[in-house]
């Protein structure tokens, strides 16, 4: 009895214990998993931080650059003031990714969402725009340095001051604007001289120096881009007086699918009326315009091998791809260009006073929207634009201010091509040519053939043959930009260089110090310029339809990019004044760029 009484109070004992042990272990587990937990979190936040660490170096790199450099902005009163030359650049960034959000599904949101993360992550574009080569101190602008000002109406000339007086060059641009559209029932404006209420494409076009076409770090870019991704259209249509006063033929240029005229020695500038292929203009509230180009076939489709150039369609997204590619590689001469999804009916067919092309609309086997318009290339039924079964990708670049207020000089490239499928241009047989263009007006003064190679350069990377011209602005004489216009036939081929639109640098072994720089920094694992892309188009609203350059194409230009490098690197080996140098005088510029690239 006693015996079976212990043999219980043992197994009871033994009970109690293995309790308390199994308590004990849960308590031991929930204490490590907890102390885990604890011990993650600080993890990330260092490891953010670090990351953090790399930029944080460069904005004070950059704010010291700007405190140095915003004072000169300041003093210009045609600057527009909302412009703070040291504005954080993630703010914008920001706004931008705003902007993209919007135009947005839901399921599209996510993905966008999900680039947003990777960029908040570690943004390249973001390190890049910060580096001191993106930030020079802006060069002091004079009153003529501008393109336009406004100038106040009678009634604000009465009300305001009169320190406008004298000012007798300023352009009357309100009532230009005002009496321009009046009767088609656009909404009532309201602007003063106040920059506050101008709409974004006024202030782009008030932002418009003799030195570059926007300012990278102007926040009206992302309300721009915004205006023009999201506003109402309010009219469409092909007649483009101002694009048709501008546009040129090349004699001898090849239709597709007729024999060409290869008569003429010279190349002969013929006016046209609105572009060679199919174009629209659209307008949007308060005045806003923008130039249309549709999407005519699938984002990754090469070009075929046996077109000639010429014969190439134009391409929506590279149109967009070339606007994000100029300001990457820092020149800022292309003008803002977005995407939108446009439904063809209700904002073209519906609401177009060009019966012209509303009598090319038709239904398609496949029950689609298409249309075709009129022009002189790929505007038949046998190339028709179709919406799916309204919806159609379109890009819209920013209209520049019209002729009558600011006009153009349309130059013909030196290099440009023979348009023929026989004939060789002058470039092509004397490897000497450059010799001619170097002593010839206005390449034998100033920037000017760099500024062309700068363009010969940004269109070997994206592959764009058609760079028969490029425009000026007339006000600004020989000193100042060239625009970069016209960028739909680029990006036509991945697998493929085309050598021969780097003529201009191989021929002249001239580039400026600045682009040089530039395209070096492109070309380190810090920054690659297919990453820069890709995070740049990141920002478009079509990104989230799907990414606007493939990953081919954006391999390919870090192919090029290499190539542009070996090219002045053996014109280096060969040559003596390769490098023109426009950073002379920039010393704290010169010490950051030697500490990199020693
Ligand atoms: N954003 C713009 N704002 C104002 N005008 C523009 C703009 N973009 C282009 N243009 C003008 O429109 C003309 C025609 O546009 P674009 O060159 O894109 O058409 P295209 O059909 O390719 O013409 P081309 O066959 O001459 O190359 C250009 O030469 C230029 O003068
Ligand atoms: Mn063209």
């Amino acid at each position: 009895m006693m015996r079976q009484n212990l043999v219980r109070s043992t197994r009871s004992i033994y009970l109690c214990l293995a309790c308390l042990s199994l308590a004990l272990h849960l308590l031991l587990a929930f204490f490590c998993f907890s102390v885990l937990q604890t011990a993650c979190v600080p993890s990330s936040s260092s490891s953010s931080s670090s990351s953090s660490s790399i930029p944080r170096t460069d904005r004070r790199q950059r704010q010291s650059i700007s405190h140095s450099s915003s004072s000169p902005a300041a003093s210009s009163s045609r600057k527009l003031p909302t412009i703070p030359q040291n504005e954080e650049h993630h703010k914008l960034l920001n706004q931008k990714e705003k902007d993209s959000f919007w135009d947005a599904t839901e399921g599209e949101k996510k993905q966008i969402g999900g680039l947003i993360q990777k960029v908040k992550g570690r943004s390249k574009l973001e390190v890049l725009f910060k580096h001191p080569l993106y930030n020079l101190p802006p060069q002091v602008l004079q009153d003529d340095d501008w393109l336009l000002r406004l100038k106040a109406t009678t009634e604000q000339t009465s009300e305001k001051d009169s320190e406008e007086e004298g000012k007798d060059d300023s352009i009357d641009a309100d009532s230009d604007w005002q009496s321009a559209s009046e009767e088609e029932g656009y909404e009532k404006v309201a602007w003063t001289k106040e920059v506050e209420t101008h709409p974004p494409w006024l202030r782009f076009h008030l932002g418009i120096s003799r030195w570059e076409l926007y300012d990278r770090k102007d926040p009206n870019l992302a309300q721009l881009t915004h205006y023009l991704a999201r506003q109402r259209v309010l009219g469409a249509g092909e007649q483009m007086g101002q694009v048709g006063i501008t546009g040129w033929r090349m004699e001898g240029k090849t239709e597709p699918g007729k024999a060409s005229t290869e008569r003429g020695e010279t190349v002969e500038e013929v006016q046209k009326t609105g572009g060679t292929q199919l174009k629209l203009l659209m307008s949007f509230p308060n005045y806003g315009q923008a130039l249309l180009k549709p999407m005519r076939q699938s984002r990754d489709a090469e070009t075929d091998v046996n077109l000639f150039y010429f014969s190439d369609f134009e391409r929506h997204n590279a149109e967009i791809a070339a606007f994000h590619l100029d300001r990457a590689l820092g020149f800022n001469r292309i003008p803002p260009v977005v995407g939108r999804l446009i439904n063809v009916t209700s904002e073209i067919r519906e609401i177009t006073t060009d019966h012209r092309m509303s009598r090319t609309f038709f239904t398609s086997p496949a029950g689609n929207v298409c249309f075709y318009g009129q022009c002189e290339y790929y505007c038949s039924t046998e190339h028709p634009v179709c919406g799916q079964p309204h919806v159609l990708e379109v890009s819209l670049a920013a209209m520049l201010p019209d002729l009558s207020l600011a006009p153009r000089r349309s130059w013909r490239s030196p290099w440009r091509r023979s348009y023929s499928r026989t004939k060789l241009a002058k470039w092509e047989k004397d490897s000497a040519y450059c010799d001619t263009v170097k002593h010839t007006p206005p390449y034998n003064h100033g920037t000017r053939l760099v500024d062309l190679i700068d363009m010969a350069i940004l269109d070997f990377l994206m592959s764009n043959m058609d760079r028969h011209h490029y425009e000026t602005f007339e006000k600004f004489g020989n000193e100042t930009f060239l625009l970069h216009l016209d960028n739909g036939r680029a990006f036509g081929r991945h697998s493929q260089d085309e050598p021969s639109i780097l003529v201009p640098l191989t021929q002249c072994c001239r580039i400026s110090r600045s682009t040089l720089l530039r395209l070096r920094l492109l070309s380190l694992p810090g920054f690659r310029l297919s990453d820069v892309m890709r995070e740049s188009l990141g920002q478009d609203p079509l990104a989230g339809v799907a990414p606007l350059l493939s990953e081919a194409n954006l391999s390919a230009l870090d192919r090029r990019l290499a190539s542009v490098l070996q090219a002045v690197q053996s014109c280096q080996e060969h040559h003596t004044d390769v490098i023109y140098n426009d950073l002379e005088g920039y010393d704290m510029i010169n010490s950051t760029i030697t500490d990199i690239f020693v």
